[in-house]
C-alpha cells in the first residue's frame, strides 16, 4: 500500500482547535451566536470582524478565560475552561493590554513570567524581539512599540505549541510591524500554530493560511485565504474618455458600474478574458483607458462584502 496523495495528507493535518456551535452571552445578550471553525497544526488562523463582532469573546473562550454558554470548544484536545491548567504551559497568549508591573525591568519580567507560566526560556527571547539592549530598562520607560514587543517576547517564551495574538501590532509603526510579522513567520516556520485577531487586513492577508470573518456574532466568511479570495470577483478599473458612455463598451462577462467621477469599474469572475476584450476594443477604437488597473479581490473587498451582506459572485 502506497502513501496517500499529498492533497489528502494536507486535509489530514491535525486539528488543534475545534469550535462547534459556540455561543457566548453577557446576561441576555448573545454576543456569539453559533460559531464553527477549526485551526490546524502549524497554520496561522486569522479571526477577523467588525467592531463588536465577537472576536475578543471568542478568543477569551479559546484561551480558557470564559466558559461558553453553548456549543463545544476543544483546544489541543482539551476543554480550555475546565483544563486551563493543563493548557497553560502549552499555549502563549499576547493580550491587547498585558498590564505588567511597570517597575520591573524587561529582564525581570521575563524571569517572573518563566516561573508563573511554567514555560522556561530555551533561548534569549529578548534578543529574538530585538530588545536585548533594553533588558535592564523598566517597563514604564519602554516605548509603546517596545512594550508590545516585550508582550510578544513573553507570549513566545519557552516556544509554546499554540500562540494567541490579540491585535499584536496595534499602534506600531510600519517598521516595528514588519519586524513583528518576521518573528511570527519565524515561529510558523518552526511549527507553532497561531491564532491572530487584527484590524489590519493587510496583516491577515500577509500571514494567514485560514481565516474567519465574524459579523454580529456569526461567521460571515471562512476558509483558506486562497479560497476566500478566489470566491470574490476581481476588478478592472479605468477612466472612460469624456466623449463616451458605458453603452459603448464591448460585451463583458462582469458587471459594469460607471461612477460619477467618470471611472468605470468592472466586477468580474473572468478577469483575463474581460481584460483582453477591453484592451482589444480600446486598441481597435484608438482609445486610451486612463489609469487602468486590474486586480484580484483583496481581503478588504471580502471584508466589505461580509459587512454589507453583499452577495459574492463566484470567480
Ligand atoms: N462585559 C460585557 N458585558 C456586556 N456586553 C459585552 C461585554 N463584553 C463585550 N460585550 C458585547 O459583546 C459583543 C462582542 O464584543 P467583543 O468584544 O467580543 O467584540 P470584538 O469583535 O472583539 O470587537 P472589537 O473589534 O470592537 O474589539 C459586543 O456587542 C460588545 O458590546
Amino acid at each position: 500500500m502506497g502513501l496517500p496523495p499529498a492533497t489528502s495528507m494536507v486535509s489530514m493535518a491535525e486539528t488543534v482547535i475545534d469550535v462547534a456551535d459556540l455561543r457566548c452571552r453577557y446576561g441576555d445578550f448573545e454576543a456569539v451566536r453559533g460559531v464553527d471553525f477549526e485551526v490546524r497544526r502549524g497554520e496561522l488562523f486569522a479571526l477577523l470582524g467588525t467592531n463588536g463582532a465577537g472576536k475578543t469573546t471568542t478568543m477569551e473562550t479559546l484561551e480558557g478565560l470564559r466558559a461558553p454558554f453553548g456549543g463545544t470548544v476543544r483546544v489541543l484536545g482539551l476543554d480550555p475552561f475546565r483544563e486551563r491548567a493543563a493548557l497553560r504551559s502549552r499555549t502563549g497568549i499576547m493580550l491587547q493590554d498585558s498590564g505588567f508591573p511597570a517597575d520591573l525591568t524587561a529582564r525581570e519580567m521575563v524571569a517572573l513570567w518563566g516561573v508563573t507560566s511554567g514555560r522556561r526560556a530555551t533561548e534569549d527571547v529578548l534578543a529574538r524581539l530585538d530588545l536585548q539592549h533594553r533588558r535592564d530598562v523598566r517597563i514604564k520607560q519602554l516605548s509603546g512599540g517596545e512594550r508590545r514587543r516585550l508582550d510578544l517576547a513573553l507570549a513566545v517564551l519557552g516556544r509554546p505549541e499554540l500562540l494567541f495574538l490579540d491585535e499584536p501590532t496595534t499602534g506600531l509603526d510600519p517598521e516595528s510591524r514588519q519586524r513583528t510579522w518576521d518573528v511570527v513567520r519565524g515561529l510558523l516556520a518552526e511549527g507553532t500554530t497561531v491564532v491572530l485577531t487584527t484590524h489590519y487586513l493587510e496583516e491577515a492577508e500577509s500571514l494567514a493560511h485560514r481565516l474567519a470573518i465574524l459579523h454580529e456574532g456569526l461567521v460571515a466568511v471562512s476558509g483558506t485565504l486562497v479560497d476566500v479570495l478566489a470566491a470574490q470577483p476581481a476588478r478592472i478599473e479605468f477612466d472612460l474618455p469624456d466623449r463616451l458612455d458605458v453603452t459603448a463598451l464591448p460585451m463583458l462577462a462582469g458587471d459594469v458600474v460607471h461612477r460619477p467621477t467618470g471611472r468605470v469599474e468592472v466586477r468580474t469572475g473572468e478577469l483575463q478574458d474581460d481584460l483582453a476584450v477591453l484592451l482589444a476594443w480600446a486598441g481597435r477604437e484608438g482609445l486610451r483607458l486612463g489609469r487602468i488597473r486590474a486586480h484580484h479581490a483583496s481581503l478588504e473587498d471580502v471584508f466589505h462584502n461580509a459587512r454589507t451582506g453583499r452577495e459574492v459572485v463566484a470567480a
